[in-house]
């Protein structure tokens, strides 16, 4: 009996060990095709072809000292494969001159964020389609690289990578990610520094490690380095949307910081912002305006559209109406409407509040300004 029960045993570990065995095996293969796949995505040619003209031109006869001219000529478009009886884009023709401050407004799916992304070069127009044109040549003829780097694009997608969060934001200029006294800078401008401070390591704390560390037995005398090592390696923070939205928007500010920055596109970067935090970062976004064409994507009407050299109102693909607040106001139309739902939205306290608002930041502003050149 005692020889069957331990034959038994082992017969149960051997099914087991094989079983695992199989199972490894298996794993190790699927593995190895993840791997491969990986690598295979290098390979894959973009559809976006590259120009071969250097952003900006070096014999340029467009002052780019202003930031980017951009203009869309009779520019339709579909997005790849989309089954839409509409285009997104239908026979939109608009100019942004170099140095503007444009705010393009309108209802869902009107088309305001393909607008951004034909700027991006995520998808270009199709032949015959219209043309979108930088600086008096069309988009295509320049290289994705140099334009890309006089872009710095700030969207709703708060994309925080797996690194510390100094290097977060440096990553808005790669060749100073280590600087950080260029990196507060950033911080303070993106709303972020009182952020930071709240950690107890600063800019280095890691929101995202990669490792998740296992420490099996460890005494807590014997192995104290190397307990803080693998407590450094487990995820112990967190932070909110508002909050991540500070941390990319202050990547912006150390893209500024290249010097080489034409345009920034903002397409409502602010829906995580509350209230004052929205204000302060189009204030702050304003005031780095010199040198450079701003356009804001936004749902919100209030001191951005005020502001806005050129107001771009956009229904159902096509741009509906154009030019300043004053001037859509007087036409009384698609923009005035979107205005008034909003405007009636605010109750006379809610305005005063505001205002007090704008006070504040305002005094603090200067107050700000005097420290700085050392008055008292
Ligand atoms: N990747 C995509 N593939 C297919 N269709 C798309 C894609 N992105 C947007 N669209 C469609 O294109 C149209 C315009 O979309 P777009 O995102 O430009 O609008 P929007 O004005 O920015 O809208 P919202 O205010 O909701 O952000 C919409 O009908 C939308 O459904």
């Amino acid at each position: 009996m005692t020889s069957i029960a331990i034959m038994q045993e082992y017969s149960t570990s051997l099914r087991y060990a094989l079983q695992m065995l199989f199972w490894d095996v298996r794993q190790a293969g699927k593995c190895v095709t993840d791997i491969k796949v990986l690598y295979e995505t290098a390979n894959i040619q973009n559809q976006i072809v590259d120009g071969t003209v250097e952003y900006p031109r070096p014999t340029d006869d467009a002052d780019t000292s202003k930031g980017i001219d951009i203009e869309l000529r009779n520019v339709s478009f579909a997005y790849p494969g989309d089954k839409a009886e509409e285009n997104a884009l239908r026979d939109v023709s608009l100019r942004i001159p170099a140095g503007s401050l444009a705010v393009i407004v309108g209802a869902n799916g009107g088309g305001k964020s393909t607008i951004i992304k034909l700027l991006a070069r995520m998808y270009d127009v199709a032949p015959g389609s219209g043309a979108v044109v930088i600086d008096g040549l069309p988009i295509q003829d320049y290289t994705l690289a140099s334009l890309r780097q006089a872009y710095a694009l700030l969207t709703q997608d708060h994309q925080l990578f797996p690194l510390a969060l100094a290097e977060n934001i440096g990553l808005g200029y790669p060749e100073k990610v280590d600087d950080r006294e260029m990196i507060m800078q950033a911080a303070r401008d993106g709303g972020a520094a009182e952020l930071l401070s709240k950690f107890k390591d600063g800019v280095e704390t890691n929101l995202e490690p990669v490792t998740t560390a296992y420490g099996y037995q460890l005494d807590d005398d014997k192995h104290k380095t190397l307990k803080t090592v693998l407590g450094k390696l487990e995820k112990t923070t967190e932070v909110s949307g508002g909050e991540k939205q500070r941390l990319v928007s202050s990547r912006a500010f150390m893209r500024f910081q290249t010097g080489k920055i034409k345009l920034l596109c903002v397409d409502e970067p602010s829906s995580a912002l509350d209230p004052k935090g929205e204000f302060e970062l189009f204030e702050r976004l304003r005031a780095a305006r010199a040198g450079k064409t701003m356009i804001f994507v936004t749902h919100r009407f209030g001191h951005l559209t005020k502001h806005a050299d050129i107001i771009i109102c956009m229904k159902a693909g096509k741009v509906a109406e154009l030019g300043t607040h004053q001037e859509l106001m007087a036409l009384d139309g698609e923009y005035a409407s979107l205005y008034n739902v909003q405007a009636q939205a605010f109750t006379a306290a809610e305005v005063r509040s505001f205002f007090v608002l704008i006070h504040v930041t305002e005094r603090l502003r200067l107050l700000d300004k005097c420290m700085v050149i050392g008055c008292t």
